[in-house]
């Protein structure tokens, strides 16, 4: 079968930072795929060739079998994205949002509007479908975001940092959405540095470190016998213990005035409070 999502040598330069350095990202159709990474690893950059906002400097990317830089038209008509710093309209109220994207999509006036109505309903936002989007919270507008990266029924969804900021209800609401997705053999994609959510909602997981995929694979090929959050600090080669180097002025606030070192009064040596030995409990 065709991966819905294949890239071979994507390369990303900023001046001197390389950003993407090859990766070989690979798909399945129909997975609930999660890209981890850690802080500038390189998975928006990724993300962002992959669907067209950004030009890699080298490298291919494929959708469905289509090239993203030379068959654009093609591939747009098969996704949907849902941004990292999402831009919306915010003049717009909710559903006009949503009426707007899907005209743009050509999608006849009557069969947005009944998908409009249907995904402002899923989303828990029928309520406030006719405020304006600048007055909609964090959670209201990943909601609003995703409803409008669905509506033209994408077959592949790229999601970055979709559960940023959602409460826990709304989450599960748009995890059931994304599940029912998945299940009729659609694709999502999402970024995503909580584990215990990648572990619970994936089936497929590239693991991206300094610019390259450092593994990929099913869930628990890359999981092993571990958790997928020891797997990902092996692979990551994050350091145990690393919280606990230096720092040593942290803590330790009793007793002190600020600016000045844990544990110490001006003029009393260091480690011990005045008139206090080591063995002394407080004065009765
Ligand atoms: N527009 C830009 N100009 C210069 N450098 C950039 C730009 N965008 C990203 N970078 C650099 O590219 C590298 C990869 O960044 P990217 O945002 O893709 O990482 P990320 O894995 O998404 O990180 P995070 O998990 O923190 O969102 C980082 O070193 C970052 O500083």
């Amino acid at each position: 079968m065709t991966d819905a999502v294949r890239t071979h040598a994507l390369f990303k330069r900023y001046g001197q930072q390389i950003a993407v350095a090859g990766v070989d990202l690979a798909v399945p159709a129909g997975s609930f795929a999660g890209l981890v990474g850690p802080n500038g690893a390189g998975k928006t950059t990724t993300l962002s060739m992959i669907t067209g906002l950004l030009r890699p400097d080298g490298g291919v990317a494929e959708i469905a079998g289509h090239s993203v830089w030379h068959d654009p038209v093609a591939v747009k008509a098969r996704i949907g994205v849902l941004p990292e710093g999402l831009r919306l309209f915010e003049r717009l109220s909710g559903r006009e949002l949503l009426i707007y994207n899907g005209r743009l999509r050509g999608i006849p006036r009557a069969d947005v509007e009944e998908r409009a109505n249907e995904l402002l309903a899923v989303m828990d936002l029928t309520a406030s479908a006719d405020k304006l989007v600048v007055d909609y919270s964090t959670g209201m507008r990943k909601k609003i975001g995703l409803a409008a990266a669905l509506l033209h029924n994408p077959s592949v969804l790229f999601l970055d940092e979709p559960f940023e900021g959602v409460d826990p209800v709304s989450a599960n609401t748009l995890t059931e959405v994304l599940r029912r997705y998945t299940a009729s053999g659609s694709t999502v994609i999402f970024s995503s540095h909580v584990m215990d959510l990648v572990e619970r909602l994936c089936d497929w997981v590239s693991v991206m470190s300094a610019g390259q995929i450092v593994a990929q694979g099913p869930l628990t090929d890359v999981r092993g016998a571990r958790s997928l959050n020891e797997a990902f600090l092996d692979l990551v080669g994050g350091a145990p213990g690393g919280g606990e180097a230096g720092l040593t002025w942290l803590g330790s606030q009793s007793g002190r005035t600020p600016g000045q070192a844990p544990g110490r009064t001006p003029g009393q040596a260091p480690g011990r409070a005045p008139g206090q030995g080591p063995e002394q409990g407080p004065a009765s």
